[in-house]
């Protein structure tokens, strides 16, 4: 069993406390990561994938901080934004010189291009590329490694509502494999349908963590008003240094 865990996280980036003091536990199974704008989800998953140092405390994936993971792209895969595809390269070109900088074998390409429904385009140039295709390249390539933690940042971004579904039945399909992902969303009656736990961070700090039913069930109240709720305590606006 592959966790994730924060203890005690804090990142400042000048006189912007972007996260204070943040700890929560992830375990197998689909998290939504949740919070308004600036709440700093993006901030802590680029410190779990060790894209940015912390000020304090720990970011560790199965134990260990992302620098010390041997073989990281077995152990976890990453969408963060869906950019930084060189647009003259093929969806199957990108996949297959990801795979072999990481040391994963070729045969992966073709599987993670079926597994993400992008087969049909794949020696089409990414410069041609919706935003919901390049989307559907971002979630290849985290699957390339066949991880056991997947971490990705708004996946639903720029997807239709057939490719919502799809997605939806993608994390359902990798969370029954009986692995670990963190998925952060704005779209709150999406992440109802799909995730299992909720954290909820709002001005650096996580307001809760643990499962939809404990964020709900107090009062019988919807998502969105148990959402609205933590992350409109106007004494926690602009928590700042
Ligand atoms: N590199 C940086 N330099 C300075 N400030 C930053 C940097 N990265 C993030 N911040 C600030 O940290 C805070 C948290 O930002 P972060 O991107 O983590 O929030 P978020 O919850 O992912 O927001 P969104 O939902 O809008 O993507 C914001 O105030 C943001 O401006």
């Amino acid at each position: 069993m592959t966790d994730v865990s924060v203890t005690r996280l804090t990142k400042r980036f000048g006189a912007v406390t972007a996260v204070r003091d943040a700890g929560f536990t992830v375990s197998p199974g689909v998290t939504g990561f949740l919070g308004p704008n600036g709440a700093g989800k993006t901030t802590t998953l680029r410190m779990l994938l060790g894209l940015v140092r912390p000020t304090a405390g720990t970011a560790l994936i199965d134990g260990r901080p992302y620098a010390q993971l041997s073989e990281a792209r077995r152990v976890v895969g990453a969408l963060l934004e869906a950019t930084g595809f060189h647009p003259g390269r093929t969806a199957r070109d990108h996949l297959a010189i990801t795979a072999r900088l990481a040391g994963l074998p070729a045969s992966r390409v073709g599987q993670v291009l079926d597994e993400v429904g992008l087969n049909g385009d794949a020696h089409r140039r990414v410069g041609g590329y919706s935003l919901g295709m390049r989307q559907r390249l971002g979630l290849a390539a985290a699957l390339l490694g066949d991880p056991q933690v997947l971490i990705l940042d708004e996946p639903g971004n720029g997807l239709d509502p057939a490719g919502m579904a799809w997605l939806r039945g993608l994390l359902r399909d990798l969370a029954a494999q009986g692995r670990t992902v963190i998925v952060s969303s704005h779209v709150l009656a999406e992440v109802a349908q799909t995730v299992d736990r909720v954290i909820v961070m709002h001005a650096g700090v996580v307001r809760f963590a643990g499962t939809l039913d404990e964020l709900t069930a107090p009062g019988a109240v919807g998502l969105e008003a148990a959402f609205l709720r933590l992350t409109s305590d106007p004494t926690l606006e602009g928590s700042r240094p």
